[in-house]
């Protein structure tokens, strides 16, 4: 019996790919008040890496399938959040204190919100508090002004957490916060290594209230409202119409894809492989995440995270995470670069035998040589 009082906060946890957000949804998860939230969290990415490095407990996290919240899996966003009241409902599962929402860097989040409060059932049940949009302070004020979706994430944004803020200078920091200051003059700025952005009390802003927001949130909502209404019988389907749909809302070049080996890889191997796609194509790299069995001692995987020419430092892990298959796996986000290239390039790297190709040797003397490369 869902009276108003009893509605559970969803809070949706978004920010451009690579921006931070895992990175915060895990200090956060430390806090002992979040001990009775649930965390959905969705992945753009033939193989989820992201679940593996999220550290909640198994049964606190639904993993949705892949594709991105804002079209492909909306409809499993709904089912699942119609699952969990159906749960809470029959004492199927202990009431939550908060549901956090981890979208795909490349979610507009209009249509995510649109799947809260414009389905009936469930905001009859769910209720959004808490749109936090993390914002890298290196990259941000590239990427707002080229991809639609990550101005979007801003302007919806209660609060804006500014992550790496260590890594960028106060000049940049300053341009960056007048420019979210005139995209969301009401929401508030954190410093992401600020402790209130690390602990529950970063979802707690009140109910949220497009009001507050420039007139172009209210306006985006509700012609996502209006697209519900058009586009209501594909929302179950994960082909066609869908697929189509993804590409348009996020632009043709953009693909992701996956690239898995089950060998131990040299070190030296995969730190050249990453810092030649790094120098020659660094800006079509949207994101790059790794997990890599390491030759030296492949039962403690190597973590790579690249976002666009910035890669970060990589993190050894002490063993690999539970249930995960001990290959090395890389999701690979890009803007214009084709896949059969970086394909390539790694197979060059460690040591697959192509007759037309050259060996890795070839290439440390002459990345030119990678048929397809330009500069
Ligand atoms: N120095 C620094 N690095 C950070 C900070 N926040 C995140 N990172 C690093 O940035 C990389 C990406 O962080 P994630 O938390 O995985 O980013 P994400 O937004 O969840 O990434 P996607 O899910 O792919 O969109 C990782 O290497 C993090 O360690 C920060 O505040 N400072």
């Amino acid at each position: 019996m869902a009276g108003l009082n009893d509605r559970v906060a969803v809070s949706i946890l978004t920010g451009f790919l690579g921006a931070g957000k895992s990175t915060l949804l895990n200090r956060v998860l430390k806090d002992p008040a979040m001990k009775d939230a649930a965390i959905i969290i969705n992945e753009f990415g033939e193989v989820g890496i992201d679940h593996l490095l999220v550290t909640a407990a198994d049964e606190q996290m639904v993993e949705l399938a892949d594709g991105c919240l804002c079209c492909t899996v909306r409809g499993a966003l709904v089912d699942t959040l119609a699952m969990i009241a159906d749960a809470m409902q029959t004492g199927g599962i202990r009431p939550l204190s908060r549901i956090v929402i981890e979208t795909t860097g490349l979610a507009d989040p209009a249509p995510v919100m649109q799947s809260v409060i414009g389905n009936p059932v469930i905001a009859q049940n769910f209720e959004i508090e808490g749109m936090v949009t993390v914002v890298d302070a290196i990259n941000a004020l590239q990427t707002i002004e080229r991809y639609p979706e990550a101005m979007k994430q801003v302007a919806v944004a209660d609060r804006l957490v500014l992550s790496k803020l260590s890594l960028a200078d106060d000049e940049t920091a300053e341009r960056l916060r007048t420019r979210l200051r005139a995209l969301n003059p009401r929401a508030q700025i954190i410093d992401g290594d600020a402790p209130e952005a690390g602990s529950a009390a970063l979802f707690a802003t009140g109910l949220y209230d497009p009001a507050t927001k420039l007139p172009d949130v209210a306006r985006w909502l509700h012609s996502e409202a209006e697209a519900d209404t058009h586009h209501h019988d594909h929302h179950h389907g994960h082909e066609g119409h869908h697929h189509h749909h993804d590409v348009n809302r996020h632009g043709h070049t953009i693909r992701s894809y996956a690239i898995t080996h089950d060998q131990p890889i040299e070190r030296m191997a995969i730190e050249m492989f990453v810092d030649l796609l790094r120098s020659t194509h660094g800006d079509k790299i949207l994101r790059m995440k790794a997990i890599v069995a390491l030759a030296d001692d492949p039962n403690r995987p190597l973590v790579l995270h690249g976002v666009q020419s910035i890669f970060h430092r990589p993190e050894r892990l002490p063993a690999w995470p539970d249930g995960a298959s001990r290959e090395t796996r890389l999701v690979l986000i890009t803007d214009g670069l084709a896949e059969s290239y970086v394909r390539e390039l790694f197979d060059a790297f460690v040591g697959k035998p192509a007759p037309d190709r050259p060996d890795r040797q070839a290439l440390e003397s002459n990345p030119l040589a990678v048929p397809g490369m330009r500069f």
